[in-house]
């Protein structure tokens, strides 16, 4: 076993609509019966998981790792607090307690059992370096680990978030269901909207966007692959646009997305692997970034692909 003193456990007891705490239940039972050394860190609410993050990194003792429990969502906050930290290349470690977990799915660790993932993270003398996007605002920075999205999913985020359908199904084991059904809904009142892409100073203007994803690996939403050929291991950050479209157009191409992927291949769909871009957004739009609302409005957002360290075993 490498040498680890002690675990510094960053915990969302509420992700996976409390799939996280039976999850870290077994954890602890592990760690003690095996004399290991932590120290659990619970976030009360939305935002702590930043706050709690930087904490822990700016004063991070030698042979200590810090072990990530929750979400998307909370492992998009843990790496934004390390960012800020004085460590900001502190390697985070991971096991997935969330609804979606498209970030697991993305680096294909989602089907092993938590306490395997533990020990193999335990086990582990060096972090992996694995592909996360970096997003320059007007007034912040923020990094991600899945997607920054504007239009039709961010809708589908802030409907399923919003709605009391996704603790339902959740409960069910049936998360990505609760995100279908909300697409349902948005997809009757979702809007296009132009947008602007700058690569390597050349403008392209879309009049009619409707799906943005600026990505880093397949999926969003619980596991719907708006770009099967993303990789969080080129150094490269994919964008698919795909444009507003109707009537059997729309249903066979969403019939392609969730069935073989050829849906990029559709001439309604754009899609580049490049290092980094700008995006323009000229109306006021839902905005996601690993499926945490960003919020509505104009975006003007400069992307870069970046790296960060991670206690994640990889099996590519
Ligand atoms: N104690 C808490 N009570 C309520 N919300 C919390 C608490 N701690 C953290 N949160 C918020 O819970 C939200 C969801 O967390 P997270 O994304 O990790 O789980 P999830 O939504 O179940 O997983 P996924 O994003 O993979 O679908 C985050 O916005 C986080 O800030």
């Amino acid at each position: 076993m490498a040498k680890v003193k002690k675990l510094e456990i960053l915990l969302n007891q509420k992700a996976g609509n409390g799939q996280s705490l039976s999850i870290w239940k077994t954890i602890k039972n592990y760690l003690e019966s095996n004399n290991i050394n932590y120290e659990v860190h619970t976030t009360k609410k939305n935002g702590d998981g930043v706050r709690i993050a930087q904490e822990i990194a700016n004063s991070l003792q030698p042979f200590t790792r810090i072990i990530v429990l929750g979400g998307d969502g909370t492992l998009n906050q843990s790496l934004n607090g390390i960012k800020i930290s004085n460590k900001p290349n502190t390697p985070i470690g991971y096991i997935p307690c969330g609804s979606g977990n498209d970030f697991s799915r993305g680096i294909k660790i989602r089907k092993q059992s938590p306490v395997v993932l533990l020990q193999k993270i335990l086990s582990m003398n060096t972090p992996e370096t694995i592909d996360i996007g970096k997003a320059t605002f007007p007034d912040k920075i923020k990094y991600f680990v899945n997607n920054i999205g504007i239009g039709l999913d961010a809708y589908t985020v802030y409907e399923t978030n919003h709605s009391k359908r996704k603790d339902f199904l959740n409960k069910m084991k049936l998360g990505t269901l609760a995100y279908i059904t909300s697409l349902v809904t948005v997809i009757k009142n979702q809007d296009s909207f132009p947008l602007d892409v700058t690569i390597n100073g050349e403008t392209k203007h879309f009049e009619d966007a409707y799906i943005v994803s600026a990505t880093n690996h397949p999926y969003f939403g619980g596991g719907v692959a708006i770009d099967p050929l993303a990789t969080p291991f080129d150094q490269l950050l994919d964008l698919v646009v795909v444009k507003k479209i109707s009537g059997m157009v729309f249903v066979k191409l969403f019939v392609k997305l969730f069935t073989n992927g050829s849906h990029l291949n559709d001439k309604n769909v754009w899609h580049t692997q490049v290092s980094s871009y700008h995006l323009t957004s000229n109306a006021p739009e839902q905005g996601q970034m690993d499926g945490e609302e960003l919020g509505k409005g104009e975006f003007d957002i400069d992307f870069t692909v970046d790296q960060h360290l991670f206690w994640i075993p990889i099996n590519l």
